[in-house]
């Protein structure tokens, strides 16, 4: 018998299927090629994998527990994978010089881009300490699926916070603030980066959607005193104000650690709604997200299209 040739047909939900090249566009439905693989993926969607991982005693064993995640993710069929700040080592101005390693020639990164290529996957990296010369940065680098380092992010807004007798951390102690903004691309997602206390700062989501961004990654080590008042908040308002789709993403809690993160990784999508949430152990989430529900709450709610621009502005300087 000689073999169907195939084009793609997506219908008018957003699914894709095969079809035979014979097929008239109208008739689509009765020559389903019904074991092709593209059945059910949307052209517009993508498989998001949130990694709350658990700090391990050395950096080897974050490593190998972050990459374990990781494999266990591509088997659930995540095409971006994130994982949370400071993965590989301790939340700790004390510690950040002891475990810094230059990006990308630094062992975790290598790992991390050697995964990225056998598996694939677009990877967030977290954040970990990097070395610059004589400079340290809190950094977030993205390895593409040819396991190549495609960005990287510097946390721009460092996390001096003195709230006595409950969280006292001065992030500006030790490292130096980053001061350029870091996008990436999977098919049709633009993506911007920001490290935590980053989403406290409007201004920078705001100028990601100006980029055309819409999805932001926040890999976070949120204290757990603001946690309960403002992680939710800040995500959902991020991702209400900007249209887009909104990831934070945290270590496990840990309260035998000298700063204890607060958990609750948590997606949010462009109505401001919290889509799926971990809770404080090591987990993953995992969810489709949809970039045709940006375009429709664009359309329906064209607060983006209705900044006035002739009153107020904002203006990216870098
Ligand atoms: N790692 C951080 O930047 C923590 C930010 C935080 O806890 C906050 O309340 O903001």
């Amino acid at each position: 018998m000689a073999a169907t040739r195939l084009r793609p047909y997506i219908k008018s939900d957003g699914n894709a299927m095969w079809v035979s090249l014979r097929t008239p566009w109208f008739t689509v439905v009765s020559d389903i090629v019904p074991w092709c693989p593209l059945v059910n993926v949307k052209m517009s969607t993508l498989r998001v994998a949130l990694l709350q991982l658990k700090g391990q005693p050395t950096k080897q064993e974050c490593i190998s527990n972050a990459s374990a995640q990781i494999r266990l993710a591509k088997d659930k069929g995540a095409r971006l994978i994130i994982l949370p700040e400071c993965f590989n080592s301790p939340y700790s101005t004390a510690e950040f010089a002891r475990h810094a390693e230059e990006i990308p020639a630094g062992v975790t990164s290598k790992a991390l881009g050697k995964l990225a290529a056998e598996l694939g996957v677009y990877l967030v990296g977290g954040t970990y300490p990097e070395r610059d010369g004589t400079k340290l940065y809190n950094t977030c680098p993205v390895f593409g699926p040819k396991g190549e380092l495609l960005c990287r992010y510097r946390k721009m807004h460092l996390f001096d916070m003195d709230i006595p007798g409950q969280c006292t951390f001065q992030e500006s102690a030790a490292l130096t603030a980053g001061d350029e903004l870091a996008t990436f691309t999977v098919g049709k997602f633009k993506i911007g980066l920001g490290i935590c206390y980053d989403k406290r700062f409007p201004e920078l989501t705001a100028c990601y959607r100006q980029l055309g961004c819409d999805m932001m990654i926040f890999p976070s080590a949120f204290d757990p005193y603001t946690g309960p008042l403002h992680w939710d908040l800040l995500g959902r308002s991020r991702a209400l104000d900007n249209q887009m789709f909104v990831a934070l993403v945290s270590p496990a809690r840990d309260p035998t650690t000298e700063y204890v993160a607060y958990g609750y990784s948590l997606l949010c999508d462009p109505w401001g709604r919290v889509v799926c949430r971990a809770r404080e152990a090591q987990e993953m989430i995992i969810t489709d997200i949809d970039l045709q529900l940006c375009e429709e709450v664009k359309r329906q709610i064209p607060v983006l299209r209705q900044k006035r621009g002739d009153v107020y502005e904002l203006v990216a300087k870098k």
